[in-house]
This record gives structure tokens, C-alpha cells and sequence, in this order.
């Protein structure tokens, strides 16, 4: 297996040849376009399909997708990271996210340590935790049961399991298996904790504190917000508090916390949602048996991702169009469209994601690269983004590649039929509309009202978000970003970049300042 910068590859060239040879808008009308969605789509695990007719790519470029995928021997090195290859080479570190929902291939040891079995160790933890708080076996200083369980986090630690938790809550409340509130805090502003702890009844709150570093400023700044609060209602802290971190963490074995659960450094923080990380809030929130089944949505994704054939592995062809799109047609973001409420989070979980893992200029030993990587994220559920955001995504000068998710069912069990059809209805009929305005256009002689079309889609398409498709599109999305690394050649699991400005903040805390980050300093009235 060799490590070779993208540019270096025959496939390069000969997709620098192939640059602006398909037309959206051509290939999506009339009767080709039906044959295009019926024939250009695979199917996901939990029966979910991803659809990339209105993609710019035909069956030569998908040719040479796939050479490119042998070439960059995408299938090998994903086999090389679930069977505990060093491919985190920025912090000489292994990343096994995927082992906390499957064993992919073999057993992978480190210090002496079977790390399957850890993680699986942790989540039996979280989930026997979880039911004697549901059984009131624990309990308050009063002997009463706790109802809300309150999150302390940033980044990775608070969007992925927050997207997840938002993502279930309502399908949760309907289904029956909603079982405590759970609430975020994350920002260091004060007023986030604030508002959390204004909204909440504290002497029923169990809070979940999670930092895998144990440093990190905003998560310890707000623990002590929380533990200010408990100690003002003439509540015992250590009796309301769980930690989730590493066992190398300053946190760690701490007899303040009523628990603690772990993990470790070969699961980034973006990727732990389905570690302990966002393993103890959801089976606090939903009960253990909902949180294994986001697991196994998960699994079989993964499973989906070892394989070689571009036509069998959505994450890894995703990925591939995706980097044609960056690399070669010059588009420098992309937006995620999810056409549910519950997904109101999850553009925000895959901005971390995406932009904190592939936003890199140097490869994966640290060379310089002469090619552009990670494109800008962002997005907005589905219609609320139509009436913001998509005005320039129509008509604007630059072209944005689009990733939409649509569900057939809504989670809850209410819809109205208003003239003549349900608001389920009116929102799929909404996205099937965007899709083809964006790929179509539409002719005027008024440029005002005029469509170029031409606009790249893909889309994601599942029954319902319910715990399994849920875990679905979360892998999928971490494979995606994970095989574009690959191409690129950089490392997706280091995060160098968000150091600097933690440093000067420091230094802005210890008056040591000068020049302009004195003047920004006193501006902003902290001298
Ligand atoms: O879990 P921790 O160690 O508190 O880190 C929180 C987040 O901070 C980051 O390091 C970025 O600042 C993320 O990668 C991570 O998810």
C-alpha cells in the first residue's frame, strides 16, 4: 500500500481532462433525466438509498471515479484502519471509532489492551448506569429520580451527540422510549450554561461531563458554572455529576463524580458519538436498547464501506464525486439540505466534522500540498433554507454542490391534509422540486427571473429517521470524509489548526499581550 499525494496519480490527469464534460442540465431532462434517477442510485444500509443522478458525472467519469479509487487504494487503506494501522500519523495515534459499533476485520490490540472489548466494556457501563437511573436505583440526595440529564461539552463532545439526541427526541417521545430530557452546554459564554440551568429543575439533573483531553477550557469553565449552581441550591455536586473522558485525562478516577466512563485517544473527537462520549447521554435519553440500535445502523454502514466496487460503497463513491466537484470544478463548499426537523443539528455535526478533519494544506507527513482540499460546509433543514440561503444558490455566481436527505414518513404521528395533501407530502414535493430546479433551470427573457440550472445534487433518501437510519447516515458521512482524506493524502484525525487561538486566549487571560491583541483586548473591554 503506498501513500502517493493526489496529484501524483495517472487518475489525476485524466480527470483533469474530463473537466465541465457533463451537463447537468442536459442529462436531467426529460426522459433521460427518469432513467438517470432509476439507474444512477445504490442502496444503504437500513434501506436507505443515496441518489447521485443529478450529480455532474456520467458513466465515463464514473469509470475513471473507479480508477481513481483503485489507484488511491481506497478499499486497503480502510482495511489498514479498522484492523489498527497508524493512519492518525500527526499524533502517531490509531483511529478505531469504528469499533465501537462492529468488528470490521481483526482484533485489534494496543498496550496490551483488546480495544474492542474496552469500548464494549464502556458501553455495558453506560448502559447498566443508565437503567438504574431509569429504575431509580439512583437517585438524588432526597432519594428522588433524576428526570434531566444535562450534557457539559464542545466540539466533538457536544455536536454529534446533540445532533443524535435532536435527531430522536420527538421519534422517541412517540415511540415510547423517551426517558429523560437532555439539554447541551457548551459555549463559554456564560449565558449558555445560564439559560440550561434556568430551564431546568437542578435538584433532578444529572449532568454528564465529557472532554476526552480533561483540559479543555470552555468544558471545565462551565463543570465549575454547574457545580456553582448545584452548591447554591445546597446540592452535593459529586452526587449529580458523571464524567466521560480518558483514562490518561486529569479527570480521570476522580471520587467526585458519581461514575465515570472512558475512552481513549485512537477515537477523535468528531468521530465519538458512538463512544462513551455520546453513548451515556442517548442511553440516559433513550434507553441503552435505542442507543445499540443507532449502533447497528452504523455497523452495517461500515460494512457497506470495505467495499472495492464504487457502484457498492455510497460513502466511498460520495466521497469520490466530491472531490471531482473540489478538485476539478473548482466548487469550494458544499451545502447539506436534511428535508427533516429532527436533523436540525446534524449540518452543524458535519461542519466539525468535514471541516475539522479535511481542512488541511499539508499531507499526511506534513509536506506541503499543491491542491485544494475540504470544502466549506454548512446548512439548514429543509424549507426553512429555501426561504434563506437558496436565492444564491439558484441564482448566485458561484456553483455550490448539494447534498440533500429526504424521508418518506415524518417521526410523529400528526399531519393535516390542507388542499388536498399532508404537510409530509408538501415537504418531499418540495425537495423533489429543488432538485430538478437546481439541475434544469428555467428559461426567461427577463434575466431577473432567469435559471441557469446545472446545479449539482445528490440525495439521500430512507424510510424514516429512527435510530438504525440515523446510524446509517452518521457512518456514512464519517466514511465520506474519511475516503477523501485518503485521496488527498492528508490526515483527516489531527486538528492542529484550532491550536493558535486557544494559546493567544490564554495569553489574553494572563495580560500577556502586546501590539494589536492589546488594543483588540481592550476593545472588547477584558482590560
Ligand atoms: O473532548 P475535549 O478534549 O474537551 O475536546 C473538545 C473538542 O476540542 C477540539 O479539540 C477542538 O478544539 C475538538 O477536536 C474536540 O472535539
Amino acid at each position: 500500500m503506498e501513500w502517493k499525494n493526489f496529484d501524483l496519480l495517472e487518475s489525476y490527469k485524466k480527470l483533469e481532462a474530463m473537466k465541465e464534460t457533463v451537463n447537468v442540465k442536459e442529462l436531467m431532462s426529460g426522459e433521460n433525466g427518469a432513467k438517470r434517477v432509476k439507474e444512477y442510485q445504490i442502496p444503504m444500509a437500513s434501506g436507505m438509498t443515496y441518489c447521485y443522478a443529478a450529480k455532474q458525472v456520467d458513466d465515463k467519469l464514473l469509470e475513471v471515479l473507479q480508477e481513481l479509487a483503485d489507484e488511491a487504494e481506497l478499499a486497503d487503506k480502510y482495511k489498514a484502519l479498522y484492523n489498527g494501522a497508524v493512519i492518525n500519523t500527526g499524533e502517531k495515534r490509531l483511529v478505531l471509532h469504528q469499533l465501537t459499533r462492529g468488528q470490521l476485520g481483526d482484533d485489534v490490540v494496543a498496550d496490551g489492551i483488546n480495544k474492542r472489548e474496552f469500548y464494549i466494556a464502556q458501553q455495558t457501563r453506560a448502559a447498566e448506569f443508565a437503567n438504574k437511573v431509569h429504575a431509580g436505583e439512583i437517585v438524588n440526595e432526597n432519594g428522588e429520580k433524576f428526570t434531566t440529564a444535562v450534557q457539559i461539552g464542545i466540539g466533538g463532545s457536544d455536536l454529534g451527540p446533540r445532533a443524535l439526541y435532536l435527531s430522536l427526541e420527538n421519534w422517541a417521545k412517540v415511540n415510547g422510549t423517551h426517558k429523560m430530557e437532555a439539554r447541551f452546554i457548551s459555549n463559554v459564554d456564560p449565558d449558555d450554561a445560564s439559560a440550561v440551568l434556568a430551564s431546568i429543575d437542578v435538584a433532578h439533573s444529572i449532568f454528564v461531563l465529557v472532554s476526552k483531553s480533561g483540559t479543555t477550557l470552555e468544558t471545565l469553565t462551565n463543570e465549575a458554572f454547574v457545580k456553582n449552581a448545584l452548591t447554591s441550591a445546597g446540592l452535593d455536586p459529586s452526587k449529580h455529576m458523571v464524567a466521560v473522558t480518558s483514562e490518561t485525562s486529569p479527570l480521570a478516577g476522580n471520587a467526585d463524580y458519581l461514575d465515570s466512563f472512558y475512552m481513549d485517544d485512537f477515537i477523535g473527537g468528531r468521530y465519538s458519538s458512538t463512544s462513551a462520549v455520546g453513548g451515556v447521554i442517548l442511553s440516559l435519553a433513550f434507553g441503552p436498547e435505542v442507543f445499540g440500535r443507532i449502533l447497528k445502523g452504523c455497523a452495517e454502514e461500515d460494512e457497506l464501506a470495505k467495499n472495492a466496487d464504487i457502484k457498492k460503497n455510497p460513502a466511498m463513491l460520495d466521497a469520490l464525486i466530491g472531490v471531482y466537484e473540489r478538485n476539478f470544478l473548482g466548487y469550494s463548499s458544499t451545502a447539506v439540505l436534511p428535508y427533516s426537523q429532527g436533523l436540525s443539528r446534524f449540518p452543524a455535526h458535519l461542519q466539525q466534522l468535514d471541516m475539522e478533519s479535511n481542512g488541511k494544506s499539508v499531507n499526511r507527513f506534513g509536506e506541503k500540498i499543491d491542491y485544494v482540499t475540504g470544502p466549506a460546509i454548512f446548512g439548514e433543514p429543509g424549507t426553512n433554507g429555501q426561504h434563506s440561503f437558496y436565492q444564491l444558490l439558484h441564482q448566485g455566481t458561484g456553483i455550490i454542490p448539494l447534498q440533500f436527505v429526504g424521508f418518506k414518513h415524518n417521526q410523529m404521528d400528526n399531519d393535516v391534509v390542507i388542499q388536498g395533501s399532508t404537510s409530509q407530502q408538501k415537504l418531499c414535493a418540495n425537495v423533489a422540486a429543488q432538485i430538478m430546479a437546481f439541475a434544469c433551470g428555467k428559461d426567461d427573457e427577463n434575466c431577473n427571473k432567469y435559471f441557469e440550472g446545472g446545479r449539482p445534487s445528490s440525495i439521500i433518501v430512507g424510510d424514516q429517521l429512527n435510530p438504525e437510519t440515523l446510524g446509517t447516515l452518521l457512518a456514512h458521512f464519517e466514511n465520506k470524509v474519511m475516503f477523501q482524506g485518503f485521496v488527498w493524502n492528508i490526515n483527516s484525525f489531527d486538528q492542529e489548526g484550532v491550536q493558535l487561538g486557544k494559546v493567544l486566549a490564554k495569553k489574553v487571560l494572563a495580560k500577556e499581550t502586546d501590539g494589536a491583541l492589546t488594543e483588540y483586548s481592550k476593545l472588547l473591554g477584558i482590560f
